[in-house]
């Protein structure tokens, strides 16, 4: 905690070595340089100009309407094309200004709608909807007073905010190269900024606020922002904006809940030391305008028709539009028009408009706040209020009837939504046969699994998918009165709790407060392993056969600690369950034949299963099919049929298609790593895995089962457990850590020998904790660099991959992709084995691929990104494509795993790197222009 004299000292010295421009701060400038249309127009201009406008002329109150116009200054100014000088602009301030419009628009033109204007407002609808402004329906979207009250006491820092922080401010303000990073005024980021988010569940849709007094606020901002050394102003300080979290409580802890570090957050009402108001809010909120968008069809058609040059109802860089368009603000009757300008601001007035059409309105107020918000915490608050509320799934009467259908195969019997029940749910098998009979249009349909579920079964109904009963609960004490528990999807055409996402999706929920979905697929994996026999694939039919890569026990733990440290709830009958669930599916699942290699007492990915599996694009199996296709002169669709009929035998591709079925079940589907060979490797991925099993057992039967757990009989003791890791991370020593290479590889089981493609799962072995400090010091100075790349981290080495050509085409799992989990699992890593700052430099590498196509390509979030490619890296051409990309006007899901990485990520910058991204600075440029001192904090060589 800073006392009072250095405090200021330090206030003081930030305040002198500060100059803005607002012609020239970056910290105006939220616009990315990729985009063209930002190049000579940077929204610091534009975003200026709202605060000074050039002295609108009234030439005479008489005359023409059109005398208020300023365009032609307008353009000169947001082009950039002219210099303008300060003398010429005057403090501009639009209540004045609206008085005097409104009234000679009175003695004008009264009632009247201006038609020489695209976005003009009839001037008495707009009376009306001032006098009713508490009852209207008229939608505000962004009303930033709302905005602001929705999120935390933004403009403050929390009190005793770390030295390291304020070191790190005093460092970087000395720094010529990022000085202009941290300009006039640091966006203070508090814990509190990150609470629970206040709209999921509902709408971002806010009542409209008319005449807001922010008149003494916006002078005083524009005061700051012209004369950023004069006085703080007073007023400034009590304003509040969404920008996110700093990764540390005040104490510099993690605030991942872990049981080893977690703890907890402060609360919001946590006294906080206020800070002088940022540029950031300056421009965005504080003085932000309002557009009064009187026809919501006809601007979206006019946005779509200018700029949507490619035509895919979204507005990116890829488009060639003049991206520019004008709207009229709300308090000046439509008089002063605004230019929205450059991609980044168009694209979020179509995301705007979108939405407010589909929630059905005709018309809105639209705050300018919106359409230049910081990318950042645009992202964050869209994951946190929307993206994930989206993703949720409840198996309800209705919900059911949507769930149940499937998009991915096309056969006849996908037509209608399906269900299939396992043999003993007979309460499920009468909820959901009820259900069925009360839609009967929507043909539900309802059918039991066998008891036993072989691999022909599975394959039979290939041709028939359905959904797969989860976990449900009562809702009342009579027979069949049931609901199912939420659960998160990953979005795009998955749309069923996959296995390992749900790991990830519930560490980014957890992140943001929302505990709910992550009980309940904690919930859905326990029936699972129960019923099925193993968590599975994920929950349709053609999955059955396969699991994911091992989460349960830390998953459980997350929910368990978090629940511990929210509610001081301690849950022992869930944590109880899970664990026996988790036991069982060690025992049956993983260390069982045939994933078990008797030989060197490794695990590998080998699941049971027949044919080629019916959920795959179209396209994917052709390279491989074709030879056979020639062979037997059958086209592509009559060679499948034939061969999964069994009419066909070829001991070949039925190899092909256990390892593929291997590569679908590591999660890592599909790498040349592991194609035509998963099932013969023992993965370093796999067997960290079940040695954190084995170390959280051990660690949960000691701590909350006084070291006696029955399962199955007998009693399980912490020592069991702990002695099979030790043997585990022998193991892992022995077969897979490659001395001279510093890596660990694969362990093949036939061969008997290492594989040699570098995955960068290796530093699973960090996030497990196999490795001792001085391995981990190894691994990491010799080995992260062959991962590391512009945007994170690649899931292998180029020279690993190979060439690519017509026989071999590109796979989602190899370079130069990068994946979700590889980020999230290698960050959590370092940071066990006390590298943030590399945790930190990684995160700032994922964080910016993701704001970069965020930004520039309409609020895309994405499946995976290619992190070599420094302007498009949502682009992917692999496999199925890129989920997540397909929207139209507006993003409404992002992807699981990547929504939770956005989250988990922030956690990992300090304040610097959190403007930067804001200002979507490329990692090259950030870096390279650091000073020593703020190098180490990245891990980057002085
Ligand atoms: O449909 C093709 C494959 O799709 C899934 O795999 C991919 O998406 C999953 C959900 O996000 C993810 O868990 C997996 O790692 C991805 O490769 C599915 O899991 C595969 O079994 C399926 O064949």
């Amino acid at each position: 905690m800073l006392n009072d004299s250095s405090q200021s000292k330090k206030s003081h010295r930030r305040k002198s070595s500060v100059k803005v421009d607002p012609f020239e701060s970056s910290d105006l400038y939220y616009g990315p340089i990729t985009d063209p249309s930002n190049v000579n127009t940077s929204f610091g201009r534009l975003r200026t100009r709202s605060v000074i406008t050039p002295k609108p002329k009234y030439h005479s109150f008489g005359n023409s309407l059109t005398s208020f116009s300023n365009d032609s200054e307008d353009n000169d100014s947001n082009s950039g094309s002219g210099r303008l000088s300060r003398a010429n602009f005057h403090i501009h301030n639009d209540d004045d200004h609206d008085n005097h419009l409104e009234s000679i628009i009175n003695s004008k033109i009264t009632g009247k709608e201006y038609s020489n204007n695209n976005h003009y407002l009839n001037l008495k609808n707009l009376r009306d909807l001032n006098k009713s402004s508490s009852s209207t329906n008229i939608p505000v979207i962004s009303d930033s007073d709302n905005e602001i009250n929705n999120h935390t006491d933004l403009e403050s820092d929390v009190s005793d905010d770390n030295d390291d922080k304020d070191d790190l401010y005093a460092v970087s303000m000395k720094s010529h190269s990022t000085g202009s990073l941290v300009a006039e005024s640091d966006i203070a980021l508090s814990n509190e900024n990150f609470a629970e988010p206040t709209e999921y569940g509902n709408t971002s849709i806010m009542k409209p606020k008319f005449k807001t007094s922010l008149k003494s606020k916006k002078l005083d901002s524009v005061k700051s922002t012209i004369f950023p050394n004069s006085t703080e102003s007073s007023s400034t300080s009590s304003f509040k904006s969404n920008v996110p979290l700093p990764s540390t409580n005040t104490r510099g802890n993690s605030l991942i809940p872990n049981r080893d570090t977690f703890s907890p957050s402060p609360s919001p009402s946590t006294p906080t030391i206020r800070r002088r108001g940022s540029a950031d809010m300056s421009s965005s909120t504080i003085n932000s305008k309002r557009f009064f968008i009187s026809d919501i069809d006809a601007t979206l058609n006019e946005l779509l028709t200018n700029e949507d040059t490619d035509q895919n109802c979204q507005i990116t860089i890829d488009d060639k539009g003049p991206k520019v368009l004008k709207l009229g603000t709300a308090n000046s009757a439509g008089f002063n028009q605004y230019d929205i300008r450059g991609t980044y601001m168009l694209s979020n007035l179509l995301q705007e408009l979108t939405i407010a059409k589909r929630f059905g309105r005709k018309q809105m107020i639209l705050d300018e706040a919106r359409l230049n918000e910081n990318p950042v915490s645009r992202l964050y608050r869209l994951i946190t209020t929307s993206f994930w509320k989206n993703l949720t799934r409840q198996v309800t009467e209705t919900s059911i009837l949507e769930m149940a259908k499937d998009t991915k195969i096309s056969s006849e019997g996908a037509k209608y939504p399906r269900i299939y029940i396992p043999y003993d749910e007979a309460e499920q098998f009468y909820y959901y046969s009820k259900i069925s009979e009360k839609y009967d249009s929507f043909n539900l349909k309802v059918e039991y699994l066998p008891k036993i579920i072989t691999d022909d079964y599975v394959k039979s109904i290939n041709d028939y998918p359905g959904l797969l009963a989860l976990a449900v609960r009562h809702k009342s004490d009579k027979y069949g009165d049931l609901e199912g528990y939420q659960y998160v999807v990953p979005g795009g055409r998955f749309n069923e709790q996959y296995g390992w996402d749900s790991y990830f999706e519930t560490l980014g929920l957890l992140s943001c407060n929302i505990l709910e979905p992550c009980i309940g697929m904690c919930e859905n994996f326990i029936f699972e392993i129960n019923h099925y026999g193993k968590i599975l694939n994920a929950n349709r039919s053609y999955y059955l056969c396969r699991s994911q890569p091992p989460f349960l026990t830390d998953m459980t733990l997350r929910i368990f600690d978090y629940m511990k440290e929210k509610s001081n709830n301690l849950d022992i009958d869930f944590l109880k369950r899970a664990f026996l669930a988790a036991i069982k599916e060690y025992n049956e699942v993983w260390t069982s034949y045939p994933r078990l290699d008797p030989i060197t007492g490794l695990s590998t990915y080998h699941p049971s299963g027949k044919g080629i599996p019916p959920e795959t694009e179209a396209s994917h199996f052709i390279s491989v099919l074709t030879p056979y296709c020639e062979k037997y002169e059958l086209s592509f669709d009559e060679l499948q049929e034939k061969y999964n009929n069994g009419l066909i035998e070829e001991p070949e591709l039925d190899e092909y298609f256990l390892h593929d079925r291997a590569v679908r079940e590591s999660g890592h589907d599909t790498s040349y790593r592991l194609e035509g060979i998963c099932a013969n490797l023992a993965t370093i991925d796999l067997n960290c895995l079940l040695f954190k099993y084995e170390k959280d057992i051990s660690f949960v039967i000691k701590t909350y089962f006084n070291n006696e757990l029955e399962y199955n009989g007998s009693i399980e003791t912490s020592e069991k457990w702990e002695k099979l890791a030790e043997i585990r991370r022998g193991l892992i020593d022995k077969y897979m850590w490659n001395e001279k290479n510093s890596l660990y590889y694969d362990y093949n089981i036939k061969i008997k020998g290492q594989s040699n493609y570098e995955s960068v799962t290796a530093f699973y072995a960090l996030w497990a904790g196999v490795c001792t400090p001085e391995r981990a010091k190894i691994l990491i100075e010799n080995s992260l660099h062959k991962f590391e790349e512009f945007g994170g981290l690649v899931s292998g080495t180029k020279k690993s991959r190979g060439d690519l050509g017509v026989s071999k085409p590109s796979r989602q799992w190899d370079y130069p992709f990068a994946w979700a989990p590889h980020q999230i699992l290698t960050w959590d890593g370092l940071k066990k084995y006390n590298r943030k700052d590399i945790a930190q430099r990684l995160s700032y590498r994922w964080l910016y691929l993701m704001t970069l196509s965020f930004v520039d390509f309409n609020g895309i979030v994405v499946e995976k990104y290619d992190a070599t490619s420094e302007r498009q890296p949502h682009k992917v051409e692999a496999e199925y494509g890129n989920q997540g990309s397909g929207f139209k006007g507006v993003a409404t899901e992002g992807f699981g795993w990547v929504n939770a990485s956005y989250l988990l990520g922030l956690k990992n910058l300090d304040i610097l790197s959190k403007r930067a991204l804001g200002m979507v600075t490329s990692p090259t440029d950030f870096f390279a222009k650091m000073n020593p001192t703020e190098k180490t904090k990245y891990g980057l060589a002085v």
